[in-house]
């Protein structure tokens, strides 16, 4: 699992190890991994270093120090380094090697570039791009809408102009292809908008991970975490045993969300699905396998309940979800349930659950549930959520967060737009309800759930623009390849 530090933490961390070494030393070792990816990325993508042509874009701290010491290592491997300050003062001593190196100062960003550094600015970033600094970016930007392979932008620790610790972006910020970040991800690289101006992001290791005691403020699971949680069936192991989901979603008006949510809880790993509601000849037609009740109270036993999506807000949805509340099981909600949450009158019935809570927003049913949007920190939002309601919140978006009560939060790193269609929220309830009763702790099946609905979404998308229902389809495969293969 990836962890994401705050910059107060990077920077104590900083200061410790700083303490060992002599002056320089992790600039020098920052500086030497960004050289050898620019180097790979020029070798890659244009033939080589030697007359490749590289712009410097230098701010005035130590972010754009490192970009400086790497310009001069690749001006002495014969790359044609020019450099634009953005700033009356430099890092001097790797502004002197530069010019030593054989690069040169510019006063604006030259027509023909093959790759841009950004060293504007890093972790001491303060507020939005300067105007000196926007107007650099906005050149390149240009030079890149007419020709799409050039110049490639590598950004130096962060892309300047994001906010670090959140992932915001509130202005104008680089977009880079590829970042390269010293001794520990940073929140921007890998949620909100920010991770999208990141690009591919590649950690060099300079010594910082043994002095960073705190916790991250953010995890990101990969594959091979998703693969070890997920519930495997053992040899003793029969349809109950392996765990019962119960889905108390849709109405004879929406069948659809029960059979998207059906769907998403087949592919899951219960052995075992149980059906409560007004949908039931929908889902008795398609899914024989499904053992239908109308109401939850008739439904049997289930290990976890999915309730909310189609449901309705009436008397009779009300009721539903209170019997849901009341099970001693956990429990999944969305859509409708969260609707019936706004008012508060079952905020004491939600609290008191032993068992764990799962509320699964988007944006607006987060802002109805909160009194505010998500806001630009959308971890730091997600993760109020989650305390006041007594509830795993999962926030879904382009990289969806995932926020315990405890103060853990998570983001997933598959999200795909191709997810943005309507009733993929249904596939992800159910089968994030099939690992729930499976037994899977609640955030890891928020997390695991998120991250193979990411996946079957970017799989149904290779096809065409894909609907729910072809993501509900890709689940199997995903499954089979990715976790169960890995
Ligand atoms: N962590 C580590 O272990 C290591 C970290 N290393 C590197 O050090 C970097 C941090 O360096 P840093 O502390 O010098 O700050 P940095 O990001 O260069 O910016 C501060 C300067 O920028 C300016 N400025 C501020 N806001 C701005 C804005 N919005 N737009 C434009 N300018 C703005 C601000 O100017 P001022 O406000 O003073 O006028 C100030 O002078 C880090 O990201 C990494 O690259 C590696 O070398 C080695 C190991
Ligand atoms: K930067």
């Amino acid at each position: 699992m990836k962890g994401a530090w705050r910059v107060s933490d990077i920077r104590s961390a900083e200061a410790a190890l700083m303490a060992t070494l002599p002056p320089g030393t992790l600039m020098k070792r920052a500086a030497a991994g960004l050289t050898k990816r620019v180097v790979s990325l020029l070798t890659d993508r244009f033939g080589g270093v030697y007359g490749r042509r590289v712009l410097l874009l230098v701010g005035a701290g130590d972010n754009g120090g490192d970009t400086l010491l790497a310009g001069a290592a690749l001006a002495r491997r014969g790359a044609a380094v020019s450099a634009l300050r953005l700033a009356d003062r430099v890092h001097e001593e790797g502004w002197a090697l530069l010019l030593a190196a054989g690069g040169r100062s510019v006063a604006a960003v030259p027509r023909t570039v093959d790759v841009v550094l950004d060293g504007i600015v890093g972790i001491g970033a303060k507020g939005g791009l300067r105007a000196n600094a926007a107007a650099a970016v906005k050149s390149v930007r240009q030079a890149r809408a007419g020709d799409r392979a050039r110049p490639a932008v590598v950004a130096v620790d962060v892309p300047s102009g994001v906010s670090v610790d959140t992932g915001a972006v509130e202005g104008d910020a680089v977009r880079a292809d590829v970042t390269v970040t010293f001794g520990a991800y940073k929140p921007a690289l890998l949620v909100g908008p920010a991770a999208v101006h990141a690009g591919i992001v590649e950690l060099v290791d300079i010594g910082l991970r043994p002095y960073l005691t705190g916790t991250a403020a953010l995890r990101v699971p990969e594959r091979v975490d998703v693969a070890a949680w997920w519930p495997r069936t053992g040899p003793q192991d029969d349809k109950y045993r392996r765990g019962v989901v119960g889905l108390a979603t849709g109405s004879a008006d929406y069948p659809g969300a029960a059979v998207l949510g059906v769907a998403g809880a087949l592919a899951g790993p219960t052995g075992y699905v149980r059906y409560a509601g007004s949908a039931a000849q929908a889902i008795r037609d398609r899914f024989p396998t499904v053992v239908c009740a109308e109401r939850v109270g008739d439904a049997g036993r289930v290990q976890a309940w999915v309730c909310g999506s189609g449901l309705g807000t009436d008397g009779r949805a009300q009721a539903e979800l209170r019997a849901v509340l009341a099970a001693p099981v956990p429990v999944c909600l969305d859509a409708d349930a969260l609707n019936l949450l706004v008012d508060g009158s079952l905020a004491g019935q939600l609290r008191d659950r032993r068992a764990p809570t799962v509320v699964t927003p988007h944006d607006r049913e987060f802002a109805r549930l909160a009194g505010a949007d998500p806001g630009p920190d959308r971890v730091e939002s997600a993760l109020q959520l989650a305390a006041r309601m007594n509830a795993v919140v999962l926030l879904k978006g382009d990289r969806t967060v995932v926020a315990t009560p405890g103060g853990f939060a998570y983001a997933n790193p598959t999200g795909s737009a191709a997810l943005a269609t309507a009733g993929t929220g249904d596939v992800l309830a159910g089968l994030l309800g099939s690992l729930l009763a499976a037994g899977l702790a609640a955030e890891l099946a928020a997390m695991a759930a998120a991250y193979v609905h990411g996946l079957a979404g970017r799989r149904a998308a290779a096809d065409g623009p894909p609907n729910a229902l072809h993501v509900a389809e890709a689940l199997r495969e995903t499954l089979s390849n990715v976790i169960i293969k890995s």
